[in-house]
């Protein structure tokens, strides 16, 4: 089965939405009129209202304009109004989409272990709980270890899993490291669950269950930067709650207050939430923080950089919350610049520090091209890149692409060309109501549009499951964002593909970009080095060591190998962070919505020019060493 057949439907059943003054018809840039179709897509472009534009209208719409997730009750008769025909067509076309996923996904096969089996790991702290290689050695409850087994498939932790779960069972504060896709979130998830589960006053009782409570008193607090990761989040922790009696409850911006402040009624054991919105619901006495035992930072590093951490102070200093000793505090990240270590100390209390693999290292199951490409040539590559993805067909056929650029203008900007060239694309960034946000992530995740354009809104922490290569069509600032951007693919064992357009704008980030890809076993082109001289911001300084230097406290660390389970002091190698973190692209306490509109990189010029010759180099149909066409990203068929 091919996209066509969907998408064929969604053009069939598409109907055209009623028109609000102030509501504009959002329509799928690529089910827009156009002249091209995309990889011999038929769609039926005349149901659908003529391109006009943006065929938007939405901007600046407001943190409350932008409806919630899905269609919720509570919209007024014009959301309503607006959002049913879309509704159907859409319903059917998801429909269609699981026909079609129930015939051609192969089941997953899980986490590929061996990926992880010689990643180094480290910790450091007084009293470092011993790891542990099974679930069964961990006491983690009947209801949870049937939904691990049952409901997530999970057969082994993953290391971030075997080290960071007995420290958080045995009551200790975590300031924990690693790649991204290893299974951070479980490793959070289950000790707190289980916390709960093992509180001595039973849960339903704390959250007042029974009685319908004007104040939530959650139990647990789990902050995450953007709206998307905590929907995540929240999903997941669902599912491993689930028959386990402990009620997770979600809060962040853009979706409306009142739906989520009803939820909270039933009472709230863990609450996943964006800074934001929950200062608000604390704000109107709809949560207190007082009998909070668990407090976990997802992306602790952004959270504590300057665009969050204020307002994290607050939440964490200032508010009800109980001080770090009387609950007990876990910080996840892939990376942690040391200057935030510095700075997280202030919310831990003699805490664990632990890595797996080098702290903001990337993973070497993605394969990692760097290209030299001038501003001007950057759609024109990108337009061959797709093109040879398709034909060659080599990224499997449900592969999904994640493109990245600087701007929100810029996202806007290449979707909508994409869509005019034939590429089904959409775009996720901040000035989006959070209704679009959602959707364009749904139809990117569902394959109707296999390409999303995004801001750095989507660099962090989203599982999709399906991404296949992510291209930096403007490189970020600083190497941790790359890290994290890179990171959308290569999960869960599984192997990835990233490709960075290059050229001499960004060459603050050389120096840390060829280390990270020497770390992970490949091969910097040999003419990035003449611009290595000049980086500065985006520099690390990675030191000599492959494997070192990472908890800013650094002296009596413990580090062992994880295949050797014998551990042995070790020093550190030298390590500057740097910590140029880039403040683009989440969802702010305040604004909700990306702090800054950098204005429009990306021109509307059609480049003619010629692929240049390194993407012909690592693209075309050489085939060998790392040749485009031998790159297969294992596990997506
Ligand atoms: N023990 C396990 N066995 C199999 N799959 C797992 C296991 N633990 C987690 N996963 C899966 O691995 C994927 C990545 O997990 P997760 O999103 O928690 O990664 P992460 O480390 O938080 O990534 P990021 O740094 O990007 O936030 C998810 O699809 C999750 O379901």
């Amino acid at each position: 089965m091919s996209y066509s057949y969907f998408s064929d439907s969604y053009a069939a059943t598409a109907e055209k939405p009623v028109r609000h003054s102030g509501r504009s018809n959002y329509n799928p840039p690529h089910l827009r009129d156009q002249n091209t179709r995309p990889f011999g897509y038929s769609y039926r472009s005349e149901s659908q209202p003529p391109n006009n534009g943006r065929g938007r209208g939405r901007r600046g719409g407001g943190r409350g304009g932008g409806g919630g997730r899905g269609f919720v009750p509570g919209y007024s008769e014009l959301d309503r109004q607006f959002r049913e025909p879309y509704r159907r067509t859409y319903d059917t076309v998801v429909e269609k989409l699981n026909e079609v996923e129930v015939v051609d996904e192969k089941p997953s096969m899980g986490i590929n272990f061996d990926a992880y089996e010689d990643i180094p790991v480290e910790t450091s702290g007084s009293d470092v709980p011993k790891p542990v290689n099974t679930f069964a050695e961990i006491d983690l409850g009947e209801a949870l270890n049937d939904n691990i087994r049952n409901r997530c498939k999970y057969v082994k932790p993953t290391p971030i899993q075997r080290h960071a779960i007995p420290v958080a069972l045995a009551g200790r504060d975590l300031m924990a490291c690693a790649q991204t896709g290893s299974g951070k979130t479980a490793a959070f998830c289950f000790p707190i669950i289980c916390g709960v589960l093992n509180l001595q006053s039973p849960p339903e009782a704390a959250a007042g269950f029974g009685r319908r409570e004007m104040t939530a008193y959650p139990l647990a607090l789990v902050l995450s930067p953007t709206r998307e990761l905590c929907c995540q989040i929240h999903e997941e922790a669902k599912k491993f709650c689930y028959q386990t009696g402990v009620k997770v409850a979600v809060a962040y911006g853009g979706a409306p207050i009142g739906h989520q402040l009803r939820s909270f009624e039933k009472g709230v054991d863990i609450l996943v939430a964006t800074p934001g919105r929950l200062t608000d619901v604390i704000e109107r006495s709809r949560v207190s923080l007082k009998r909070v035992k668990y407090l976990a930072l997802d992306e602790a590093d952004r959270m504590l950089d300057m665009g969050f951490e204020p307002q994290i102070r607050k939440i964490v200093e200032c508010l009800d919350m109980p001080p770090p000793g009387r609950r007990q505090t876990m910080l996840f990240s892939a990376t942690f610049p040391e200057q935030i270590q510095r700075l997280a100390s202030d919310f831990l209390s003699n805490y664990i520090f632990l890595s797996v693999g080098r702290v903001g290292s990337s993973t070497d199951l993605i394969l990692q091209k760097v290209v030299f490409v001038d501003d001007m040539e950057k759609r024109d590559c990108l337009r061959n890149l797709l093109r040879d993805q398709k034909a060659n067909g080599n990224l499997g056929k449900n592969a999904l692409t994640l493109v990245f650029v600087e701007t929100k203008r810029g996202a806007d900007s290449l979707e909508r060309w994409l869509c005019q060239i034939g590429f089904p694309a959409t775009a996720i960034h901040g000035d989006k109501v959070q209704y679009e946000r959602e959707r364009a992530l749904n139809i990117f995740k569902n394959g109707v549009t296999p390409i999303l354009v995004a801001t750095d809104v989507a660099s962090r922490g989203l599982d999709i499951p399906r991404v296949a290569h992510v291209i930096n069509f403007d490189l970020p600032k600083d190497i941790d964002s790359y890290v994290h951007r890179i990171g959308r693919t290569g999960r869960a064992g599984k192997s990835g593909l990233a490709t960075a357009f290059f050229n001499a704008k960004n060459s603050s980030i050389a120096k840390a970009l060829s280390e990270l890809i020497k770390e992970a076993h490949q091969e910097s082109p040999s003419w990035l080095a003449q611009y290595v001289d000049g980086s500065s911001s985006g520099d690390r300084c990675y030191g000599s060591s492959k494997f070192g230097g990472r908890d800013y406290r650094s002296s009596n660390s413990n580090s062992y190998a994880a295949d050797n389970n014998s551990y042995s002091t070790t020093g550190y190698a030298a390590a500057d962070y740097g910590g140029a973190n880039g403040g683009s692209g989440y969802d702010h306490p305040s604004s909700g919505y990306d702090t800054a509109d950098y204005g429009g990189a990306s021109g509307s010029v059609e480049y003619a020019p010629p692929p240049p010759a390194e993407f012909s180099d690592c693209y075309g149909g050489g085939g060998g060493g790392h040749g485009y066409e031998s790159i297969v990203a294992g596990g997506w068929e």
